[in-house]
């Protein structure tokens, strides 16, 4: 069934309560069978006055995830992963538990500790503390077994940023090659996503970017500009840069199939419910929301240093909507973004 039109108008008041909230600036830009939409409101760089626009580049953050999966999707498709095999099975250090499988890695169902919990306990000094810092995957997961599974792997959901650092080390342990690589070879070449880049350790946003801002947990203080990071905390989890048309070309064509073979695409979006009335659910590095419309949308979110992400299609990818706010810190802003949905897909005025 076709797609209520977007409402624009809505889109725009979305923007406005995130500005409102907090927000210095937001942008949205819809791709509905190359009909473009884009709306952007507010300061793209608080210190220069910059008005942000919907071709800023940005960090990602989480949206991060699906790429890694897509790699990981491609690599088994050739063969050299079985998803319900023991991750150990392609790793150069064995993880604490052997249940643990690759398919729970992508689910956030392994039981292994999100290191970041600790790490960015206080806001500002967490950031502070590794902004510059180069971490190894290895560093990354010694932080995460450092802390017993919290779970029986298999038995739940419960997200957590150490899966994919470890899909990142399976990814770089069988291919002898750096994610980096990867993502360039088999993702943004392909699509000529001109406008995504994986730079670690490098800090820098290159091209037209939007600053990011980040608030501190004592909301009194003036936002932190968190722009230049290395994001090694995060890396295959969380350390891509890219722009609202290249999220909606990824997640395009991805969900119309042009990216993995169908099998590959079926395990990604096979979702369990992660919330009590089943409007969210996760797949394989893939998040689901069944909007008031009764549409269910497939993409990822993304919260990074000053920005926060939603990056969504329709299920045949006919539909792309990507926004993004660029602050974080502040969840009442992340909400608000995620009404850009319903104005998408369902055409709907934020209640
Ligand atoms: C599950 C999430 C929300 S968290 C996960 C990942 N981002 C992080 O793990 C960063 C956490 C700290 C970010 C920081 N917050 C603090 O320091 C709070 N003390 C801020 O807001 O900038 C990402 O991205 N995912 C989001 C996702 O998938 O949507």
């Amino acid at each position: 069934a076709a797609l209520p039109a977007p409402n624009i108008e809505a889109v725009r008041a979305v923007q406005r309560q995130a500005m409102a909230q907090g927000a210095p600036g937001a942008l949205t830009l819809i791709d509905d069978q190359a009909t473009y939409y884009g709306v952007a409101g507010g300061k793209a760089n608080t210190a220069t006055g910059a008005r942000m626009d919907t071709g800023r580049r940005f960090r990602i953050g989480s949206v991060t995830k699906t790429f890694s999966t897509v790699v990981l999707m491609q690599l088994v498709s050739e063969g050299l992963v079985n998803l319900d095999a023991p991750a150990n099975t392609y790793l150069p250090t064995p993880l604490p538990s052997a249940s643990i499988t690759v398919r729970h890695l992508l689910s956030h169902r392994s039981g292994l500790y999100d290191y970041t919990n600790d790490m960015f306990y206080y806001t500002v000094p967490g950031f502070e503390a590794v902004r510059n810092k180069t971490f190894s995957f290895q560093e990354l997961i010694n932080k995460s077994t450092a802390h017993p599974l919290t779970m029986t792997p298999g038995s739940g959901y419960s997200y957590s940023n150490t899966n994919f650092v470890v899909i990142g080390q399976i990814i770089e342990h069988l291919t002898g090659k750096p994610v980096a690589e990867q993502y360039r070879q088999r993702i943004f070449e392909p699509l000529k996503l001109t406008n995504t880049s994986y730079v670690h350790p490098l800090t820098d946003i290159a091209g037209s970017a939007s600053r990011g801002y980040l608030r501190p947990d004592d909301t009194t203080l003036p936002l932190v500009d968190s722009t230049e990071q290395t994001v090694s905390w995060a890396q295959s989890a969380g350390a891509i840069i890219s722009s609202a048309e290249d999220l909606n070309t990824f997640f395009g064509a991805l969900l119309s199939g042009a990216l993995l073979p169908q099998s590959a695409l079926r395990q990604m979006t096979t979702m369990v419910p992660v919330n009590a009335d089943g409007s969210q659910s996760y797949g394989l590095g893939l998040r689901a929301r069944k909007l008031s419309c009764g549409v269910t949308v497939y993409g990822h979110t993304g919260t990074v240093q000053g920005y926060y992400t939603w990056a969504f299609g329709s299920a045949d990818g006919s539909r792309t909507m990507t926004s993004m706010a660029n602050t974080s810190n502040n969840g009442t802003v992340n909400t608000t973004l995620g009404g850009t949905l319903e104005a998408t897909f369902c055409g709907t005025a934020p209640t």
